[in-house]
C-alpha cells in the first residue's frame, strides 16, 4: 500500500499504542506459566507471532479486545506439530529459540525474508554450550532453524553487541530449567533497557532474574504468575516517538500534540523525550498522568548515542533532518541489524527528501538546514520504523511525500495512520 502524507499541521490528543515489547514478553512469560490474562496487550502482526508460538508449545491465547486468557504449557513446552512461523518479528524467533532448548524434541523456527536474514548465531551457540541442539539450516547463523532439548541449564558466554534478545530469551527459559542459567558477556551490551524491561517482566510474573559482575543469571526451577492472575502492559515509547516527533515538527501554531499512556516503565525508549528536550522542543512530560505535550519548535541538532535505544534511531534521523545544524547518531552499527539496515535505509530514503547525510558503519549525522525538505516517492523497505520515521519527515516536507509499504507499520502500531488522521492529517492510501 503506498501512503501519501501532505506538508500538514496536527494537533490534539492521541493515545499511544501498548508496548510490543512488554507484550512480547507477558504472552511468553503467561505460555510458561499455567493461566493468565495479559491486559491492555499490542495486538499486531510481531505479537501475533509469539502467540501463535505459545499455542504450538501446548498453550492457548484466547484473544479478546483489550486482553488475551493465556492457558499456560506451565514450563513444559510440547514439541510443535508444525514449524513455527515468526513472520517478522526478531523478538519472537529470540525467546522462542530459547524456549524451544527446553522441549524434549526438535522444533523448527523460520519467518519472512527479512526475518531470514537477521544475525540468530550467537543464541544458537549459547543453546549448544547447554547442551542442546540448534542449527541453522543453511549454516550461516540465520532461520530457519533447528532446535531441540532439552536443556537442564548452565553457563553460557555470549557478546553482548549483536542483539539483547539473547540475553532476553535465555533469561525467559532459564526461570523454568532444573538448574537456571548464568550468561556471561564477551563483549558490552548494547541494547541493555531491553533487559531491564525484561527483568521488570519477570519480577511482575514472580520470576528472579539478576545482573551480576559477569552478565546476567536466573535461577532454575520457578514458576511464573503475575499478582491476582493478571498482568497489564504499559504504553510504547518507541511508537510513541513518532507521535512527539510529528507534534515537534508540524504542531499548529498556539497548539500542541498530546500523548496519553506515557507511564514512566523501564523502556529506554523514553530517551525521546529528552532528545527532543535537546533539540530545544519545550517538551513537557506529567509522569503522573501518563502525558506528554508537545508543540512545535524550531529545532536544532543534537548528538545522541543510540547503543541503548536503538529503535529510535529512524525518528531522530527524521528530526536531524528538519532540524538546523548537524544532528548526529553515534554508536549505531547494531541499528543494522533489525528490519532493514536501518542506518542505510534511513539515509537513503531522507536523501530523497533533500536531506543531507553523512553516513559511516557506526555513525550517521544528518546535516539539517542545508535545504528545505521537498516530498518525493520513498520506500519504507517493508520496514514499519522506517515507514514511521518517513511519514513524520513528510508532514514537514513541501509538498507532497508518497510512501511505500505503508501496511508494514501492523507490525508495531497498527493505527499509525488513523493516529496521524485523528490529528488533522489527510492521509491517501493506494493499493
Ligand atoms: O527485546 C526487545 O523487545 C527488543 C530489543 C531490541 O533489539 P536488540 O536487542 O536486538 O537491539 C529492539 O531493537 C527491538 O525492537 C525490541
Ligand atoms: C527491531 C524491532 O523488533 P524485532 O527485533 O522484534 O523484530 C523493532 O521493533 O524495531
Amino acid at each position: 500500500m503506498d501512503v501519501t502524507i501532505p506538508e500538514s499541521r496536527v494537533a490534539g490528543r492521541v493515545r499511544a499504542p501498548p508496548s510490543k515489547s512488554y507484550t512480547h514478553r507477558a504472552i511468553l512469560a503467561a505460555g510458561y506459566g499455567d493461566d493468565a490474562v495479559v491486559s491492555e496487550p499490542l495486538l499486531s502482526a510481531d505479537t501475533r507471532a509469539t502467540m501463535r508460538a505459545v499455542e504450538a508449545f501446548g498453550g492457548t491465547v484466547d484473544r479478546g479486545d483489550d486482553r488475551l486468557d493465556v492457558s499456560g504449557f506451565d514450563g513444559r513446552p510440547a514439541v510443535p506439530d508444525d514449524v513455527i512461523d515468526c513472520a517478522n518479528s526478531g523478538t519472537t524467533t529470540r525467546i522462542v529459540t530459547a524456549c524451544g532448548a527446553l522441549v524434549d524434541g526438535l522444533c523448527v523456527f523460520t519467518g519472512d525474508e527479512s526475518l531470514r536474514s537477521r544475525p540468530q548465531g550467537p543464541l544458537l551457540d549459547a543453546i549448544g554450550q547447554l547442551g542442546g541442539r540448534a542449527e541453522s539450516t543453511r549454516g550461516n547463523g540465520q532461520a530457519p532453524l533447528v532446535v531441540g532439548g532439552p536443556v537442564e541449564g548452565g553457563t553460557v558466554s555470549i557478546p553482548g553487541d549483536v542483539s539483547s534478545q539473547y540475553v532476553t530469551a535465555l533469561l525467559m527459559a532459564g526461570a523454568v530449567t532444573h538448574g537456571g542459567i548464568e550468561i556471561e558477556l564477551e563483549t558490552e551490551l548494547k541494547s541493555a533497557p531491553y533487559v531491564d524491561i525484561t527483568i521488570e517482566v519477570l519480577d511482575d510474573f514472580g520470576v528472579d532474574a539478576e545482573r551480576t559482575d559477569a552478565g546476567f543469571a536466573v535461577p532454575g526451577g520457578q514458576s511464573y504468575r503475575p499478582e491476582g492472575g493478571e498482568y497489564a502492559v504499559p504504553g510504547d515509547f518507541s511508537s510513541m516517538s513518532y507521535l512527539l516527533a510529528a507534534g515537534a515538527v508540524a504542531a499548529a501554531d498556539g497548539d500542541a500534540v498530546v500523548v496519553e499512556g506515557a507511564r514512566p516503565s523501564a523502556q529506554g525508549d523514553s530517551a525521546i523525550v529528552e532528545i527532543l528536550d535537546s533539540m530545544g522542543a519545550p517538551i513537557e512530560w506529567n509522569q503522573e498522568a501518563g502525558e506528554i505535550t508537545v508543540p512545535r519548535a524550531s529545532l536544532s541538532g543534537t548528538v545522541v548515542d543510540v547503543g541503548d535505544t536503538p529503535d529510535l534511531l529512524p525518528t531522530i534521523a527524521a528530526l536531524g533532518a528538519v532540524a538546523d545544524g548537524d544532528t548526529v547518531i553515534e554508536n549505531c552499527e547494531h541499528v543494522r541489524y533489525k528490519e532493514t539496515d536501518r542506518v542505510e535505509a534511513i539515509a537513503a530514503e531522507l536523501t530523497k527528501l533533500g536531506a543531507s547525510v553523512t553516513e559511516d558503519r557506526d555513525r550517521l549525522a544528518v546535516h539539517g538546514g542545508e535545504s528545505d525538505l521537498s516530498g518525493a516517492r520513498v520506500d519504507g523497505r517493508g520496514d514499519h520504523r522506517i515507514v514511521m520515521s518517513l511519514a513524520v519527515a513528510g508532514l514537514a516536507a513541501d509538498g507532497e511525500t508518497t510512501i511505500r509499504g505503508g501496511e508494514h507499520v501492523d507490525v508495531s502500531f497498527p493505527g499509525f495512520f488513523e493516529a496521524l488522521e485523528s490529528l488533522g492529517v489527510e492521509v491517501h492510501r493506494s493499493r
